[in-house]
Formats: C-alpha cells, structure tokens, sequence
C-alpha cells in the first residue's frame, strides 16, 4: 500500500479535477465540487474529512457512477468510465460498491434483508440456491445469524441492518467500498463493531474502502490515509498521523481543533 500518492501504482479508482454544480432553485448555481482529486489505491483503507457540505457524499456518488462530473473525470483502473463500454463498464459498476448513512433508507421496506442483498446476483445470473448459500455466508461473516434473511428492514436495529447494507454491498464481490458516513447513526459502540467489521473484511479481501466520516477519532483509528476537503476542493492528503496530528491546512487544523474541544 503506497504512503504517498507518488506511487507509480494505478490507482483502483480515481477522481481527477472533479467539478460538481447543481441548480438552485433560487437561481444561480452551487459548486459543490471544485476541481477535487482523490486516489484510492488496493488495499487501502482512506480516510475522508471535512466541514458539513464541503462535497464528501457529492465526491462519493460521483466516484460510484450514481452522478456524472460537470469537469474532470472519474477513472476504474486508470480507465475513464466515460471509455468503459458493455462487460466493462458491468464490471466497474460490480466492482466498486457503497454503503450509506442511513440503514432503513438505503433498503426496499417490501423485501426481506435476504431478498435485497441477492438482487445483484440475480443480475449478475447466479442460480437461486448458490445465491441463498452465499448471501447466508456473507450475513454470518458481517456478524449476523443466516435467520435475519428472512426479516424486514423494520424488523431490525440499525445496526444489523447497516450490517445487512454491509452484507449487500459485498454480494457482488467488488474491490471497492464507498462508506459514507456508514456509522453516523449509530452508537459509539457499535460503531466501532461495525468499522472493526468492515476493516477486518477489508484486509480478508484486499479492498480498497473510502471512508466518509466526521469523526477524526474513527479515521484515525481505522484509516490508512486521510483527504481532507474544504468548500469542493481537495486540500491536503497524507498518511492519518501526519494530516492529523501535523495538519498543514487551515480546513484540517480547524477540524482538529473541534476535534480536541
Ligand atoms: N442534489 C443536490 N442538489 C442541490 N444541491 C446539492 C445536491 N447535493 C448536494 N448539494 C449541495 O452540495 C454541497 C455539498 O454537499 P455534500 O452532501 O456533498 O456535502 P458533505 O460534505 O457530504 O456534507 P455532510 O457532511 O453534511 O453530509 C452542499 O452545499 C449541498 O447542499
């Protein structure tokens, strides 16, 4: 895993002078992104910080395809997703998956836990009783008895079911997660759980994993990296002790200072 982004190894995925607008409804435009670049290399867990509205969950959809860049381009593999066509662009979008902030939200309320989370082996063709087998695998590795399957997301708490999100988006075996701010709604410990999940999960399957998340205390403790974001823009990168704890930036300082309040 590189230290620095100097590394001459290809990014698994990368943002390259990313620019964001959205319409008002007032008028005029906001930029919610401003030329941003981030590098997320195999194997590495990054870190994400920055003021609330800098562009964190704006960066992360773009870099999951859910959105398209106004400027700059998104690359899978040092490919632009602009280039990718058919079993390619597939195997992007099978690649590199996200988790949400909010649990209940991010699933179907009419299926089951089980039924969500096989949806994309039924897009990527696997047989009925292979998709049963792996989803009951994947729930009992993410710390969840094979029986929540059969459950309604208001069947259970938030944190199985950010467990079950976590279940999901590792269903089609992809080589990214996008965590946004995947633990702010739950409870200190178990967010601590559910991290300690996905950092073990990560380093089983050489993931790369983006995490968006407030806390500095979180991403110190589990990222490998840091990027820190001010008002849409990238503004310093390094691994975790040095942003942290020797911030050259005014919008990383500021953060460890709240941080130490
Ligand atoms: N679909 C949208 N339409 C209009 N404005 C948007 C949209 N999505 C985001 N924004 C605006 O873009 C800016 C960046 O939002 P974004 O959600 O990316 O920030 P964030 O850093 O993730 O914030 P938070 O930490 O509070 O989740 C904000 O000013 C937000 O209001």
């Amino acid at each position: 895993m590189p230290e620095t982004s100097e590394s001459c190894e290809t990014p698994i995925l990368e943002g390259v002078a990313l620019t964001k607008r959205f319409r008002m409804p007032a008028g005029g435009t906001l930029r919610a992104l401003d030329g941003a670049s981030v590098e997320l290399f195999r194997g590495e867990i990054l870190g994400v910080v920055g003021e609330s509205g800098c562009g964190k969950s704006t960066l992360a959809r773009l870099l999951c395809g859910l959105d398209r860049p106004d400027e700059g381009e998104v690359r899978f593999s040092g490919r632009p997703l602009t280039a990718l066509r058919g079993e390619a662009f597939r195997t992007y979008r099978r690649s590199v998956q996200m988790v949400f902030q909010q649990p209940f939200a991010s699933f179907d309320p009419r299926l089951t836990l089980g039924e969500s989370a096989a949806e994309a082996l039924v897009n990527l063709g696997v047989p009925a009783p292979e998709r049963e087998r792996r989803i009951a695998q994947l729930f009992e590795r993410c710390g969840l008895s094979p029986e929540l399957m059969r459950r309604y997301p208001s069947e259970v708490s938030g944190g199985q079911c950010q467990r079950a999100a976590l279940a999901r988006a590792l269903a089609p075996e992809p080589c990214v997660l996008v965590c946004d701010e995947m633990t702010s709604a739950l409870d200190v410990i178990t967010q601590r759980r559910v991290l300690d999940l996905v950092r073990g999960i990560a380093r089983e399957r050489a993931l790369a994993v983006l995490l968006i998340a407030h806390d500095l205390a979180l991403v110190r403790a589990y990222a490998d990296r840091v990027l820190v974001m001010d008002a849409g823009r990238t503004v310093e990168t390094g691994p975790v002790a040095d942003v942290i704890d020797r911030p050259q930036s005014d919008a990383a300082r500021r953060l460890r200072e709240a941080s130490l309040d």
